[in-house]
């Protein structure tokens, strides 16, 4: 990760008329070198010079920039003048320039061309119609309050890296209705139970889109995909063999699911100010290479359960229940393969990062772990394997498994919803086009309808009996109504039965010299939320030295 601590004096050469906007090219793209936690610090580093660029978008005091003059910037020809910013010292400003030339030598040069010799105008125009825009909006909706917008990138550069975490602590300033400007795109974010309420149950008919971000829209293929959500994933194991070394598909597999979250996470600027996106072409080449590469896979598997299933019969895997409904549904081979990753991406970290979190916890609180532990010793005792089956006289691991997700939802900020008309949450308008998110993390943590909400303590849910699939506004890590996760009880399961096993076979405790008080409980930012920390721990077995073979009986 880049260090972005120390500032330094950095020496590069402008020329004479630089343009405000050129130089927003040149930040957008440091952007896209920076890993996501940097960039959203450099963001609200660049906070000053975007004032800057504002005040000389209405100050046209500048030599008129011309096409020739970008080259000149980009040939870095002119004059020189040295710039201190303590963000560009992590950066080579030169890999800045070089993509600058490829992003304007490709197809769209010459309009662009044409745009920069009329850059005054046109983002005097840009900027008028934006604030005219805001200002309609404001006059005629009631918009909830939140931090005041900058031009052009409103509160963007405000945003703290790990966003929920900010979000909840702008709810205590403006109310758990919130407004946040992402460039010029209205976000509401909801903080509280009966705000939940209000937009995934009453007003969930109109709330139940997803925008889209360019990422997004390829992976989807533009939002073509289904959802699929039945039971049975067994796809971790399609990849081990009986000794747990995992072959060759499996390490494609897991690089195609890591370079999928790179390319698919994007928090670029120019993704919430659409009419920069012009300017930065989505990376064609790497999108169509990972599409490529997860399709050669994704259809050499399903190849091989086509073969299988001719062989020997229907089997029993998930791909073979989506290849049985190939012809009765007509499901062509790209929306199997679509509805293959939806599950893949959806349910696979969300469900480790629980188990991870919920070991922390367990660390911390070893009261917590020892009577866990006793219940499992009495229900299952030491002879054998936990299953599933036993689950519903395991009363108090459910609970620990709901308290983990209770103060670690994986999707703190759930997925963002749109509003496809204009609605009223907690008194305010909500406008057709806004963005909606629903702040899981602040609500599950919210005083006023948690006792001692900081503590892990799983004995609440014993106490009350507490809904964690959407029927209990207090307590949403799967969200509710109409875009409610489809795989929540199959996700439940798969965090409860990890669990049990790992608490059932181990004891855990931190490593040496460390106290549980001294877990590193940070967040690292991103839509899905992994400890910034990844846990360490140590495991001491508990049970006979048969049951730890791999696929020892569990009965
Ligand atoms: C602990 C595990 C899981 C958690 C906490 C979780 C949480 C969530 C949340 C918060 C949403 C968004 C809800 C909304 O925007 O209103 C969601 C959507 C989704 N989840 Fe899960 N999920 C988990 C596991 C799974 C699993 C195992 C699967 C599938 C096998 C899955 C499949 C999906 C799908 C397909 C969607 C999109 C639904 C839609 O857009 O309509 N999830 N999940």
């Amino acid at each position: 990760m880049l260090s972005l601590q120390t500032p330094e004096r950095v020496s590069f050469r402008l020329p004479r008329s630089l343009s405000p906007l050129l130089f927003l090219v040149h930040v957008e793209d440091i952007f896209s070198v920076l890993p996501c936690a940097d960039e959203m610090r450099l963001l609200s580093r660049v906070e000053g010079h975007l004032h800057y660029f504002w005040t000389c978008f209405w100050l046209p005091l500048r030599a008129h920039f011309s096409w020739s003059c970008c080259r000149e910037f980009v040939d870095v020809s002119l004059c020189s003048c040295t710039w201190s910013h303590a963000t560009l010292s992590s950066v080579n400003p030169l890999s800045g320039y070089t993509s600058v030339v490829d992003c304007l030598s490709k197809s769209k040069a010459t309009a662009m061309a044409v745009m920069w010799e009329n850059t005054y105008t046109v983002a005097a125009i840009v900027a008028a119609l934006l604030f005219m825009m805001y200002k309609s909006l404001r006059s005629s909706h009631k918009l909830p309050p939140g931090p005041r917008p900058l031009p052009v990138v409103g509160n963007l550069t405000h945003i703290t890296p790990v966003r929920f975490k900010c979000f909840m602590e702008w709810a205590q300033t403006y109310g758990s209705v919130l407004s946040v400007w992402m460039g010029p795109t209205l976000n509401v974010v909801v903080s509280s139970a009966d705000a939940a309420k209000e937009m995934l149950k009453e007003r969930d008919h109109a709330l139940s889109s997803r925008p889209l971000t360019r990422a997004a829209a390829r992976f989807s293929r533009n939002g073509q995909d289904l959802i699929w959500a039945d039971y049975g994933p067994h796809y971790v194991k399609r990849f081990v063999d009986d000794k747990g070394n995992i072959d060759n598909q499996g390490v494609e597999f897991k690089e195609i699911v890591s370079q999928g979250m790179k390319l698919g996470a994007s928090l670029k600027m120019s993704e919430h100010i659409p009419y920069l996106r012009w300017m930065f072409p989505l990376q064609e080449e790497e999108f169509a290479k990972h599409g490529a590469r997860r399709d050669n896979l994704t259809k050499a598997i399903m190849q091989e359960h086509r073969l299988q299933s001719q062989k020997n019969g229907p089997g029993h895997h998930f791909v073979d229940a989506l290849l049985s409904m190939q012809k009765q549904y007509d499901l062509s081979e790209t929306t199997i393969i679509g509805l293959l990753w939806d599950m893949i991406t959806a349910g696979m970290d969300t469900t480790a990062i629980s188990v991870e979190w919920a070991i922390a916890e367990l660390v911390r609180n070893p009261d917590v772990q020892v009577k866990a532990q006793q219940e499992l010793d009495q229900v299952v005792g030491q002879d054998r394997v936990v299953t599933e089956a036993d689950f519903s006289q395991l009363p108090y691991l459910q609970a620990v498994a709901k308290e983990a997700l209770r103060l670690h939802p994986p999707t703190p900020l759930m997925l963002p919803h749109k509003a496809t008309e204009t609605v009223k949450i907690g008194g305010y308008d909500v406008p057709k086009g806004t963005v909606v998110h629903c702040n899981v993390y602040a609500i599950s943590r919210d005083p006023t309808v948690w006792e001692e909400p900081l503590r892990f303590r799983p004995e609440r849910f014993l106490e009350e009996d507490i809904d964690i699939k959407g029927h209990d506004y207090r307590l949403l890590p799967f969200g509710a109504g109409r875009r409610v996760c489809p795989g929540a009880q199959l996700g439940l399961n798969m965090v409860q039965l990890m669990l049990a096993r790992l608490l059932h076979h181990f004891s855990w405790a931190p490593p040496p010299g460390v106290t549980p008080a001294a877990i590193d409980m940070t967040e690292r930012p991103g839509v899905v939320t992994f400890m910034a920390a990844p846990l360490q721990v140590l495991a001491t077995p508990r049970l006979r030295a048969a049951l730890y073979k791999n696929g020892s009986s569990p009965s």
